[in-house]
């Protein structure tokens, strides 16, 4: 049929922008942990601890804010920070081991 290839072009245009931007997605979460560590390291010669959970409460309630108005749902922003967190304190703990 004539109109299969007109279909998969659109679903290519459309999959090429998904693939920018899970490539950005990526780099923004890497340059995220280099902040993080970069506290991380700052934490550890001033023997703070890594886990500080009103910090990570005003982070949570920010992105819950800002998905709100990309018509995230609260559950998934609030699945995808806990996710993130987590990332986040495991590599400031690794910082202690080196
Ligand atoms: C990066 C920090 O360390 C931890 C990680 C956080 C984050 O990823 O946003 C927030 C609070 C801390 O539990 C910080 O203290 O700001």
């Amino acid at each position: 049929q004539g109109n299969t290839v007109p279909v998969q072009d659109t679903m290519t245009v459309y999959r090429k922008k998904i693939d920018e931007l899970d490539k950005e997605i990526i780099h923004l979460l890497g340059e995220r942990m280099q902040a993080a560590k970069a506290i991380g390291a700052y934490k550890m010669t001033h023997k703070v601890a890594v886990v500080q959970p009103d910090r990570f409460n005003k982070v949570l309630q920010q992105a819950i804010t800002e998905g709100k108005k990309e018509g995230l749902s609260e559950t998934f922003v609030k699945r995808l920070y806990e996710d993130v967190h987590a990332e986040s304190v495991r590599q400031e703990e690794e910082l202690k081991q080196h």
